[in-house]
């Protein structure tokens, strides 16, 4: 069963164009000109019920005009969309309630009342009957480890203190589907582990649906079976994490530890005639061999294990998925070599759309003065 179904998904945006100069802005009062922006260039993707899957790509991608279709904020100039049977902009009041959004850079909480009334607030937007609020409420409460918060008001808990109870709001209403946009951005590392291990286990326990945008991608690494990665636009990559390593990965590195590390000379020479194989000396111990894909491990290996080198320690090196994403994305969907090589979802031919936007606000969403009108 789908939790999203998106097929030739497409967000075009009016800029109005700004003329220079005076004569420049006189012209502009009397006839505006404008610019097309494509955000998001036909996309499609589906994701299971209970997948957490991982929205990535370059500033200004397109990943929060994805996040604001799919939760209802935007609607698409052209192109399918449902989200857990409904389609997000149309039938929205039961839309939201299934629904869980969290935008790292926004809050849902109100600033200056305290965190327990926020959540009482987000209850009646809602409509969560009391009993089950309080039960969820305490099991949210003792995981996140959230109980000396709850009568603080919103403006004085620290950005991490803050992130957890964002959490807990877009969890209350017990929702199918949980958007996550930059969730980590701006924490540190204790914080991060802690909220990543709490959205393994809403997955694992309530088979919640996630989809999450980060430039982190630790927590890709740490949450996400599936990555999808967005350039200008455009779908370039959409399947697992270990895929994308393996396709993009030039090659591997083993770190040996010796005893008494032997000259570079040497090294190299263990290793010769194995095409591209180089050696690096990390300090007075350690040396990395560097091999690409073509080299097998075990044949590099066994040069070394069997010279009579001092070995005390062998470590295979993960390949640094920061770096293969870094160089995906300078090559991007412009090369497209890189766009062949990685496109599983293919764009086709823009239209020119005029933008329409639903001027609504999402309840679970909402930016601040939206929510003063909720409340
Ligand atoms: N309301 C808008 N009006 C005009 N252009 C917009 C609007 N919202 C987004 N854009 C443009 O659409 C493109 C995609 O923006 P979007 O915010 O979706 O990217 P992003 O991948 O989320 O980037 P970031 O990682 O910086 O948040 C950008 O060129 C942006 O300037």
């Amino acid at each position: 069963m789908l939790a999203i179904d998106v097929r030739d998904l497409r967000k075009q945006f009016q800029v109005q164009k700004n003329r220079v100069g005076v004569g420049g802005a006189l012209k502009d009062l009397f006839k505006r000109e404008y610019n097309d922006i494509t955000a998001v260039k036909d996309i499609s993707f589906q994701i299971p019920k209970g997948e957490i899957c991982g929205y990535i790509g370059e500033n200004g991608a397109g990943k929060s005009t994805t996040i604001k279709m799919l939760t209802g904020i935007l609607v698409p100039t052209s192109g399918h969309l449902q989200v857990n049977g409904f389609v997000p902009y149309k039938e929205r009041e039961k839309f939201v309630r299934g629904i869980g959004v969290v935008f790292g850079q926004r809050s849902q909480l109100w600033w200056d009342i305290g965190v327990i009334e926020s959540f009482q607030l987000l209850r009646k937007v809602y409509r969560v009957p009391e009993a089950e609020f309080r039960n969820r409420l305490n099991e949210l409460v003792e995981r996140l480890d959230l109980g000396e918060l709850l009568n603080r008001p919103v403006r004085k808990l620290s950005l991490g203190q803050r992130m957890r109870c964002e959490l807990v709001a877009s969890l209350l209403h017990n929702p199918s589907i949980l958007f996550l946009d930059e969730p980590t951005i701006g924490l540190d590392i204790v914080v991060k582990t802690e909220i990543r291990e709490f959205l393994k286990k809403i997955n694992r326990e309530h088979g919640t649906t996630i989809l999450l945008t980060t430039h982190d991608l630790q927590d890709i690494e740490a949450l996400c079976s599936r990555v999808i990665m967005l350039d200008d636009g455009r779908i370039i990559y959409d399947g697992s994490l270990d895929e994308l390593k393996a396709r993009w990965s030039k090659g591997r590195e083993l770190q040996f530890q010796f005893g008494e590390l032997p000259p570079l000379d040497v090294l190299k020479q263990l290793t010769q005639g194995l095409d591209g194989v180089t050696w690096t000396v990390d300090n007075e111990l350690t040396a990395t061999m560097w091999l690409p894909h073509e080299v097998n491990v075990s044949d590099a290996l066994a040069r070394v294990v069997g010279s009579r080198a001092d070995i005390r320690d062998i470590k295979i090196m993960e390949t640094n998925t920061d770096e293969i994403v870094r160089e995906i994305y300078s090559s991007g969907s412009a090369s497209s070599e890189a766009a062949d090589k990685l496109s599983q979802s293919s764009s086709s031919t823009e239209q020119a759309v005029s933008e329409t936007e639903s001027g609504q606000a999402t309840v679970a969403a909402a930016s601040d003065e939206e929510k003063g009108q909720q409340s």
